[in-house]
C-alpha cells in the first residue's frame, strides 16, 4: 500500500546541509498498522510529510496505493491536480491535533470535504456519520476550545477520514496525551483499522505504542531505517533493538562464571515446560534475572532472561537442548559478569 524507495531529503540552508533521510526504503501492507520508531531527529517526521509529499523528498520514489506519488508531483512548488487529487486519499492526524478553533468541530470535518467541493448537505451527512464512528456525535457542535485533548485527537481523526482514504497516516497523534486517553483513541486506530481496512502508518517515539497497535515496525536511525519487519519476525531475530525496547528484560549476572542466556518463546514453545525440563534433565540451577510475556493476535511471546552455572564452554549441551525445543536463543555477554569466551554473540545466532 505505501512503498519508498531509495528516498532521500536533503534540507538545505545558505551555510549548512542537513540529510534528514538517506536512502529509506519502507513497505508497508495493505491493512497492517505500521510504526516507525526512533530517537528524536531520526527522520520520522520527514519520513510521514514525504510519504504524502507535503515534503518533497530530493531523490527516490514514494508509491501509495500504486501510484507514484513523486511522478505527479511535478516540478513546480504548487502540488497539480493529479497530487492533489491522490492526497485525498490520505488522511493525517497530527500530534497537536490542527484544528481551526472558529470552527465548530462538525465544521471542521467538513473543511477536507469543502476543498474537495463536496455539497453543503453531503458533507454534513458524512461529518454526522463520522463523529458517530469516533463517538463524538453529541459534540458536533461544540468548539475545539471546549473539548479535551482525546476528543479533539478524535475529531483530527474524524477529519482525515472525510475524504474516504485509504491510508492513514498518524504523526505523534498521541503524544500530547495522557496514557489513558492514549490508549482510547489507540484502540480507536485499531478498530478503524479493522473496520475500514485502513492502512495505518504511524510514527511515534513511544515503544508501548508500537506494542499496543502495530503489526510491524521499522526502527530509524539517522536518516536510515536500520530494523524493519512484523513484530513476531522481529522478536525472531537475534539482536534486534526493537525486540529489546519491546520486550525489556533486565538482569546481570549475579557473579562471575556464570552464562546469561536470552530467551524469545513463541507459538508452541510459550506454553511449554521447557526450563523445568531443562533443570531436571541437565540437573542443573536455573535462575530466572527478568521475563516478560504479552500476547501477539492470540499467540503468546514471551522473552526470559536466565543464568545458568558455569562459563558459556559449560553450557554448550543445555543451551543446544534450549535451540532444540524450538526456543530463540541468545547468549548476552554484556550481562554476563565475566567476558564470556568463544565469540559467543556469533554462537548465539
Ligand atoms: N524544515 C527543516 N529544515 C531544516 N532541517 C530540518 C527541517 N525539518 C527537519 N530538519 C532536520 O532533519 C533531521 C530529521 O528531523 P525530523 O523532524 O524528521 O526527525 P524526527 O525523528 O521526526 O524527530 P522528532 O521526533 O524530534 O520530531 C533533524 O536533524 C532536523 O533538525
Amino acid at each position: 500500500m505505501i512503498t519508498t524507495t531509495a528516498l532521500r531529503k536533503v534540507y538545505r540552508s545558505r551555510d549548512r546541509e542537513i540529510t534528514a533521510l538517506d536512502g529509506v526504503d519502507l513497505t508497508v501492507r495493505e491493512g497492517e498498522v505500521y510504526g516507525v520508531v526512533g530517537r528524536s531527529g531520526a527522520g520520522k517526521s520527514t519520513l510521514i510529510r514525504c510519504v504524502n509529499l507535503l515534503e518533497r523528498p530530493t531523490s527516490g520514489t514514494v508509491e501509495v496505493a500504486g501510484r507514484d506519488l513523486t511522478a505527479l508531483a511535478g516540478r513546480s512548488d504548487r502540488a497539480p491536480a493529479a497530487l492533489r487529487a491522490a492526497r485525498a486519499g490520505i488522511g493525517m492526524v497530527f500530534q497537536h491535533f490542527n484544528l481551526l478553533s472558529s470552527r465548530t468541530v462538525q465544521d471542521n470535518v467538513e473543511l477536507p470535504l469543502e476543498i474537495l467541493g463536496v455539497t453543503r448537505r453531503e458533507r454534513a451527512a458524512r461529518a454526522r456519520d463520522l463523529l458517530d464512528l469516533v463517538g463524538l456525535a453529541d459534540k458536533a457542535r461544540a468548539y475545539p476550545a471546549q473539548l479535551s485533548g482525546g476528543q479533539k485527537q478524535r475529531v483530527g481523526i474524524a477529519r482525515a477520514l472525510a475524504g474516504r482514504p485509504r491510508v492513514l497516516l498518524s504523526d505523534e497523534a498521541t503524544s500530547a496525551l495522557d496514557p489513558e486517553t492514549t490508549r482510547s483513541v489507540l484502540e480507536l486506530l485499531r478498530d478503524l483499522n479493522r473496520q475500514l481496512g485502513l492502512t495505518v502508518l504511524l510514527i511515534t517515539h513511544e515503544m508501548d505504542v508500537v506494542k499496543a497497535v502495530c503489526d510491524s515496525a521499522a526502527l530509524m536511525k539517522g536518516g536510515r531505517v536500520v530494523e524493519s519487519g512484523t513484530v513476531a519476525e522481529l522478536l525472531a531475530t537475534p539482536g534486534s533493538e526493537l525486540a529489546d525496547a519491546l520486550f525489556p528484560v533486565g538482569g546481570t549476572a549475579s557473579g562471575p562464571d556464570r552464562t546469561v542466556v536470552d530467551l524469545t518463546f513463541h507459538g508452541d514453545s510459550a506454553t511449554r515446560p521447557v526450563i523445568s525440563r531443562l533443570a531436571r534433565t541437565y540437573n542443573v540451577d536455573v535462575s530466572i534475572l527478568g521475563a516478560a510475556m504479552e500476547t501477539y493476535d492470540g499467540r503468546q511471546i514471551g522473552r526470559m532472561r536466565i543464568e545458568l552455572p558455569g562459563r558459556f564452554e559449560d553450557n554448550v549441551v543445555p543451551i543446544g537442548y534450549l535451540r532444540e525445543q524450538g526456543l530463540q536463543v541468545d547468549i548476552a555477554p554484556e550481562a554476563t559478569a565475566e567476558p564470556v569466551t568463544g565469540e559467543p554473540a556469533a554462537v548465539g545466532k
